[in-house]
């Protein structure tokens, strides 16, 4: 029985989704050129799923048109796997790259093959192991006709949603890629915001580990339900067999990053959309690393001295200032996805968007459910803080972040991202930013000119000639 579909690239997130395909009952192959990857899957022993360590064998035993798909790291060895591939493909088949790629690598390539006749879909997938075995979100964008061949199985394969599959065609050439790469800027801003909530209540309100636990434990049956909060919430009940502390003490505190954050606020730079939130937690990953220097500089500088809060209410506060914070890091993000609609044309659905984070993907919340109805409301909105329910729910919470981050400062407490929620909020209902000062400077130390208010053109003033 011939296959429906390829895998290559058989690591766990490789052999898990073609055991989800095979799951629903389609007959699916995969390829390694690691005879033990490929010896793993066929010790699965599932009637449907064939392995095979010869590319030729792999794609003679696909149907036509085949449809294969890449799961291998982003980068160099994408495009010579591609190359091995177009020996043993023909016109007309479908490649998909489910791989973290460069959505500029997916631009490139997808022109490439699309002149070579071939159907090409660079596709996120997220949700890690868990969601390729069960049900991620996935984000394909690129060749709409191909993405017609797939949807019967990705949205098969897809978590669902209230009967909704996280699934849909996302947009033009790298849109899927760009997507994905935005979904994770937004993971680590939301993660970093989760660690600082975990620093607050561990050195601010100097709570037990216990109680910290049972605050992640509630917030994740309210509005700040959601995977990253039910992931911290076991992280704090998780011990090693006979161990009396929590394991994840005994973590050193460098956090890694594999690119796709920074990525985020490179493009962002690039297409001129402020993310500040995303920008602070990849730099905080950064800082991370210098243990030596941080470990120096503790030394020299001691923390100020501590106040005692009522810990009741300020949990409350705490969880106003995370939802207030958690907001906003969706908004950064997702006002980079109205950017690079415009600029790229990717014919993006933002609406759409939210609709297939709610459920499979890492950044899975409650909250997107707000989102999707913003966009689904008023599909040209042109940031979230302009939705009238979004706006009520935020005015709410403002007086406690406003709490919550100046007594975190005075308490020598580092929350750079809630502290850049908060300033990126005051400035963009800011009508009249101190920007007018820093064109003044420009063009006092460089001549680069500046606009006036209510006249066309640009003009220079020899700044050192002053007439007073
Ligand atoms: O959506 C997902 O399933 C994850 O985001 C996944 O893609 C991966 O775990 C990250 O890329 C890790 O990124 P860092 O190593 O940069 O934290």
């Amino acid at each position: 029985n011939q296959s429906s579909f390829g895998m290559i690239g058989l690591g766990t997130m490789g052999s898990n989704l073609l055991q989800n395909i095979a799951d629903h009952g389609y007959n699916c192959s995969g390829y390694d050129n690691d005879a033990e990857k490929v010896d793993t899957v066929n010790h699965l022993s599932r009637e449907n799923i064939h392995a095979f360590s010869d590319l030729k064998e792999f794609a003679q035993n696909l149907k036509s048109p085949k449809v294969v798909m890449l799961l291998v790291p982003a980068g160099k060895i994408v495009d010579s796997v591609i190359e091995e591939l177009l020996q043993v493909l023909d016109k007309g088949d479908i490649i998909i790259d489910g791989g973290n790629s460069h959505f500029t690598d997916t631009e490139r390539r997808f022109v490439d093959l699309e002149k070579k006749g071939f159907h090409f879909v660079g596709m996120g997938v997220s949700g890690g192991e868990e969601g390729a075995r069960k049900g991620p979100s996935m984000m394909p964008g690129g060749d709409k006709k191909a993405y017609e061949t797939l949807k019967p199985i990705l949205e098969k394969i897809a978590a669902h949603v209230n009967g909704d599959p996280t699934v849909a065609f996302m947009g033009e050439r790298s849109a899927g890629h760009f997507v994905k790469m935005v979904h994770n800027g937004i993971e680590y801003a939301l993660m970093q915001l989760i660690s600082e909530t975990y620093e607050v209540m561990k050195k601010g309100l100097q709570m037990e580990d216990k109680e910290i636990h049972s605050v992640f434990e509630k917030w994740n049956e309210g509005r700040l339900k959601s995977y990253l909060i039910e992931i911290t919430r076991d992280i704090f009940a998780y011990k090693k067999k006979g161990a009396h502390h929590l394991f994840f003490n005994d973590i050193k505190d460098e956090a890694k990053a594999k690119g796709t954050g920074k990525w985020t606020s490179q493009a962002a730079m690039d297409l001129t959309v402020p993310i500040p939130m995303i920008d602070i937690a990849v730099s905080m990953r950064d800082l991370s690393k210098y243990k030596d220097l941080r470990f120096k500089a503790s030394k020299l500088y001691p923390d100020p001295e501590k106040s005692d809060f009522n810990t009741t209410e300020y949990i409350a506060k705490l969880e106003e200032a995370f939802y207030f914070s958690m907001v906003s890091a969706y908004a950064q993000g997702m006002h980079l996805l109205d950017r690079a609609n415009e600029e790229f044309n990717y014919h993006l659905n933002l609406d759409l968007i939210a609709k297939i984070w709610r459920g499979g993907c890492i950044i899975r919340s409650e909250f997107l459910e707000d989102i999707y109805a913003a966009y689904k409301k008023d599909s040209k909105l042109k940031h979230l803080f302009l939705d009238e329910s979004i706006q009520k729910s935020l005015l709410k919470s403002i007086p406690s972040v406003r709490s919550v981050v100046s007594d975190a400062v005075l308490q020598g407490i580092a929350i750079p991202s809630f502290a850049s929620a908060l300033s990126y909020f005051d400035n963009i209902r800011n009508e009249e930013m101190p920007a007018n000062l820093i064109q003044a400077q420009r063009d006092f130390f460089g001549s680069h000119t500046y606009e006036l208010k209510g006249k066309e053109g640009v003009f220079h003033t020899d700044w050192e000639v002053s007439n007073h």
